[in-house]
């Protein structure tokens, strides 16, 4: 881990997906994103709320909209930082097969970087379509509290593992804090504060 060199052609550009449910966007993916950003010297990184994340049906998910918007807020002040509606549009459940689909034909012959944290890495092979997921993106796993960051199972040189600085954040234990009253300030940025106030969001969770 440290400074990484990940495969890529010359001249292309550089491109990482962080995809999510972000209910809310928290302070660890936008570390996770930066550090990776740095790391792997990209152009760009594309936040993608997902639709519906088919592996949380069994969850209450708030309106799409509301995730996009808070998303957008998030990440608004960096300029390396943009947002996909990809996932929102398209409609049914997600699949980052779809995604990662959609955005090679936005964004031509970029490499992609994909970013997932430990807990979502060590699911990867029940994706849909998951051997295929590695010809279309590098994947980039990075650390997460109380998560084992391993490529044990997943095909060799599709997978880069990455330290990032931990924050033992969730978007449930953000949700949960503001449903009992409990300050979310500083776990996620000033903007999803004052959005999920407005918004009246997690109140009856
Ligand atoms: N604190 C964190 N550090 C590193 N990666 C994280 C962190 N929180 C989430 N991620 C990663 O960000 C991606 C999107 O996560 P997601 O939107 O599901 O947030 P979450 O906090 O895991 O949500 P929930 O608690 O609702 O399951 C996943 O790949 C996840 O592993
Ligand atoms: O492709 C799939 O089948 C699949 C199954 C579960 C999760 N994902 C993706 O993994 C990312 C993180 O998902 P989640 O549910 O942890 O927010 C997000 O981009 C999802 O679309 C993708």
């Amino acid at each position: 881990m440290g400074e990484q060199q990940a495969p890529t052609g010359p001249g292309k550009r550089r491109i990482g997906v962080m995809g999510g449910t972000f209910d809310p966007i928290h302070h660890g993916h936008l570390v996770a994103a930066s550090e990776v950003a740095a790391q792997f010297h990209l152009d760009e990184v594309v936040f993608v709320p997902t639709g519906q994340p088919w592996q949380k049906s069994h969850k209450q998910v708030s309106p799409a909209e509301d995730r996009y918007l808070m998303t957008v807020i998030a990440t608004a002040s960096n300029p390396q930082f943009s947002v996909s509606r990809s996932d929102i549009d398209r409609g049914g459940p997600t699949y980052t097969i779809d995604t990662l689909r959609d955005l090679r034909e936005v964004h031509g012959e970029a490499d992609l970087f994909f970013i997932t944290g430990a807990d979502a890495l060590a699911q990867i092979l029940t994706w849909r379509d998951a051997e295929e997921l590695f010809s279309l993106s590098h994947f980039i796993g990075v650390t997460r509290p109380g998560h084992v960051l391993t490529d044990d199972g997943l095909p060799e040189g599709g997978v880069s593992l990455v330290e990032v600085p931990a924050l033992a954040i969730s978007s449930t234990d953000c949700r949960e804090r503001v449903a009992q009253g409990e300050p979310v300030w500083y776990l996620v940025p000033d903007g999803v504060v004052r959005y999920i106030d407005k918004r009246q969001l997690y109140r009856g969770e």
